[in-house]
């Protein structure tokens, strides 16, 4: 499952998939948004650099983690479709243009980061990839030195090519802190990890050898170019970087073959020739010597006629055979080697090859452990990722994961977390909560084995906790979406009450005086809220628009004089309150019922009705994060909205209006065994669970949830505001239209030149015009391909209103309506 393939659809993984579920143009986008995450360097960001930005995922990554009206700048060889709030252009980085362009969009400031994800489209063989993406790099850091702030951060790809230690070092010469990782989206595949260097030190002079490649990677260069290296290394063939050398422009090169034999450094010869010469015009007596040679076969021959072709085992024969000549020439070989110097140069070749084959076995073995670790490393890796999947699907407790994938690095990448700043920050809280209560049980109990076992179970606990937590987490999200569901359709409510009538006005008006003297008295009191807005509306002597609307229900419909019946029993509720002073919520209840008895003593039941139903509610909603999102959402009038909105509420309503409750039986009911259990230090999802059970379940009646239905039908057939708008707009342009029409069929009467059939007729004329469609001006689509493509101005062969759109706006439109659809 871990295995990843490098090409075909093994490359479409779940990045790419998440890349289009998101709308990035590509998978890089989550390599930022990794490295971001752990070091944070672009939240705190006014202006960032993207170097090779196309097609631009980091900058839209850019976009979303700087704050507002942050300045972007992304530069890349190919073009870069535009993203709102990101400059753009195209420019090659390693030219003084680019730098000038930079320098235009960048004015005085500098910048806060410089991002690189630049890999230079070059197919040839790795190492020679490998050197001009170090290049790049360098030529990136180079332009991070000019732009970045002091302190800035630079944020680069790099391979672990031979270059990879010099990079770091320069890095760390420049920049105080160097952190290199691989974020998890980078495939295992890929030889590319992230530099990301913080706290530029921005020196006044930079030697300019730093981040010049000649000299930053010079060694490296010699190494791989040697004869040797070439010889016995030919499929290690290396463009000649430095040009050709000094006084020798020519490509082609021919030696004869006796020279060959005879050359004290036939290495070099073999590694810099085409051809070794067997044959010339002219008679040369050590060519034909070498002719007649039993060695000299026909495959010697073909060797000898391009040396560019030839692989090692090719060049170690034409060495025997050079060897063979010499011992015919009478030339010192090895085998009778003295110590003289020519001896030696012979001598040399050899242990060359003796020296190369241990070389060469050295690097087998080697290649073989770093083979065999790389596999361990990645069946290892394969068994996280299956053991991380399995746990994300709740396959598994995470207990099973090794402790450092659940709690360690690989947390950091968790995309759930990327996503939810808030969700990290609550498991984080959580975590250290549950830390402190387990250290203190194991304090009070001294229950344990020995401290292995502990830490043992404190891990796996820890996870469990941490598992619970993110558990809870979403449910809380899903429950904020319903809450935010719920709040929208509200606004809708009340925004269809802002057309009140003046008495009404009037009325609401004075209901805020009295509120007001109210909420003096009873400042500190948390449960305020809810009375205060009930006895709002209680004051208005023909009901609140709220209590108006919830009275007008058909379940009320059939008790007869629910004015009356309610004011007489009120009045004596109100003094039982005061009596009694139950709960401090009906403590101040009656508080405010004795203050005006008059006005609120005749609705006084329904106002405790109504506070206990809306404590109901709460009730239901059956947490905190209710009081908080009332708090936040009050109405314009600062008044909390309250509504009726589960069957059990209904039903109390009803059985309080019609009197066969009252507020005592209600708060009374709710005090039972289940009223005082103890909650401290259970975790939220716990209580939050336990809420729903350890209350009395109360029987609903059928009117009671056929009035919730109707209601919740009602509000469902409701247009939405967007749409109500709309309606309105309409009305009034017609209004205006018609009023326009009205002037001018006045005037056109009032006309003094004209006879009545005249006009008569113009008024007909006016009035055939105004009724008269406006044709809909249709827009025709383009789309920017084929021939359409990159083209600017009007395309051919387009009449009329034209849109030019491109594939690609219409993918990322499509993903954002996808979004939008989840949401
Ligand atoms: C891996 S892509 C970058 C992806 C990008 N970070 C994103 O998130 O969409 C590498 C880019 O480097 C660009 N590139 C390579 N050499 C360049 C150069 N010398 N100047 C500018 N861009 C270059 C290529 O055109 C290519 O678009």
């Amino acid at each position: 499952m871990g295995f990843q393939k490098k090409t075909g659809k093994g490359r479409l993984d779940k990045y790419y998939r998440l890349a289009k579920e998101k709308g990035y143009r590509a998978r890089a986008a989550f390599k930022l948004l990794q490295l971001n995450k752990k070091f944070g360097f672009l939240q705190n960001s006014k202006v960032v650099i993207d170097l090779c930005a196309a097609p631009g995922s980091w900058c839209q990554v850019a976009v979303e983690a700087m704050p507002r009206g942050s300045l972007i700048v992304g530069v890349d060889l190919s073009p870069i479709k535009p993203i709102p709030g990101v400059i753009t252009f195209q420019s090659d980085i390693t030219t003084d243009k680019c730098r000038a362009e930079l320098r235009r969009h960048l004015k005085t400031w500098k910048a806060d980061a410089v991002l690189h994800d630049g890999a230079p489209n070059v197919g040839t063989a790795w190492i020679q990839d490998s050197f001009n993406q170090a290049e790049l790099t360098l030529q990136s850091l180079k332009l991070a030195c000019e732009f970045l702030v002091e302190g800035g951060t630079f944020c680069t790809k790099v391979f672990r090519s031979a270059q990879y230690n010099q990079l770091l070092w320069i890095f760390g010469q420049l920049f105080d802190k160097v952190d290199a990782t691989k974020p998890p989206s980078s495939r295992n595949v890929s030889a590319e990890i992230f530099c990301v260097c913080r706290g530029f030190k921005a020196p006044k002079h930079i030697d300019p050898r730093f981040l010049d490649p000649r000299t930053a990677f010079a060694d490296l260069k010699e190494t791989v170019n040697t004869d040797e290296a070439r010889v016995y290394k030919p499929e290690q063939k290396k463009r000649k970087r430095g040009g050709y050398e000094e006084g020798d422009y020519t490509l082609y090169k021919e030696v004869l073959a006796s020279d060959f034999v005879e050359s004290t450094d036939p290495i070099s010869i073999l590694a810099n020739t085409n051809r070794l010469v067997l044959e010339t015009l002219e008679p040369s007596l050590s060519l034909s010597a070498l002719n007649k040679m039993p060695d000299t076969t026909v495959e010697i021959r073909q060797y000898c006629s391009d040396l560019k072709v030839l692989g090692r085992s090719e060049f170690k024969r034409l060495l025997k055979w050079r060897i063979t000549a010499r011992e015919a020439f009478g030339l010192p070989t090895k085998k009778t080697s003295k110590p003289t110097t020519v001896e030696e140069e012979v001598a040399e070749v050899e242990s060359m090859d003796e020296e190369l084959k241990i070389q060469e076995e050295l690097q087998a073995m080697k290649d073989k452990d770093s083979a065999k670790r790389k596999r361990e490393k990645r069946k290892e890796n394969e068994r996280k990722t299956k053991e991380i999947r399995r746990l994300q699907m709740h396959m598994t407790a995470p207990m099973d994961i090794g402790v450092e994938s659940a709690s360690g690095q690989e947390g950091m990448f968790q995309l759930k977390s990327l996503e939810k700043d808030n969700a990290a920050a609550k498991v984080a809280k959580g975590r250290m909560v549950v830390v402190t209560e387990r250290q203190k049980k194991d304090q009070d109990s001294g229950i344990g084995s020995s401290g292995e076992t502990d830490d043992e179970s404190d891990d796996l606990n820890d996870a469990l906790e941490r598992e619970l937590d993110q558990h809870w987490d979403a449910y809380q999200e899903r429950r904020a979406n319903y809450e935010a569901r719920l709040k929208r359709r509200k606004q809708e409510e009340d925004g269809e009450w802002e057309g009140v009538s003046a008495d009404e006005q009037e009325s609401s008006d004075d209901e805020i005086v009295e509120e007001s003297d109210e909420s003096d008295d009873e400042d500190d009191e948390a449960p305020q809220r809810l009375l205060t807005d009930l006895d709002n509306t209680a004051k208005d002597p023909s009901l609140s628009k709220r209590a108006t609307k919830f009275f007008s229900q058909d379940i009320f419909k059939d008790i007869p004089g629910l004015e009356q019946s309610d004011s007489e029993s009120s009045a004596g509720e109100d003094e039982k309150m005061v009596d009694t002073e139950v709960t401090s919520k009906l403590e101040v209840k009656s508080k405010a019922s004795e203050k005006a008895p008059k006005t609120t003593s005749k609705r006084g039941a329904r106002d405790a009705a109504l506070a206990v139903i809306g404590e109901m509610n709460e009730t239901e909603n059956d947490n905190q994060e209710a009081d908080d999102w009332e708090d936040k959402n009050r109405r314009a009038d600062d008044k909390p909205s309250i509504d009726i909105i589960t069957a059990e509420a209904m039903m109390l309503a009803h059985q309080l209006a019609t009197g066969q409750k009252t507020t005592h039986d209600v708060v009374d009911e709710n005090f039972d065994k289940y009223a005082f259990r103890d909650r401290d230090g259970l975790p939220d999802w716990f209580i939050d669970d336990e809420g729903k059970h350890d209350k009395k379940q109360k029987p609903i009646t059928k009117e009671a949830a056929q009035a919730i239905k109707e209601k919740m039908r009602a509000l469902n057939a409701r247009p939405i505001k967007k749409v109500r708008e709309a309606q309105a707009r309409k009305k009034f342009k017609t209004a205006q239209r018609l009023e326009k029409l009205k002037k001018k069929s006045d005037l056109l009467a009032n006309e003094e030149g004209m006879t009545e059939k005249e006009k008569a007729e113009s008024i007909a004329k006016l009035l055939g015009k105004a009724r008269k469609k406006a044709p809909k001006r249709s827009v025709k689509v383009v789309v920017a391909k084929g021939v359409n493509r990159g083209i600017q101005g009007r395309p051919k062969g387009v009449k009329g209103r034209y849109k030019i759109v491109d594939a690609r706006m219409k993918k990322e439109m499509r993903a954002q309506k996808r979004i939008a659809k989840r949401k």
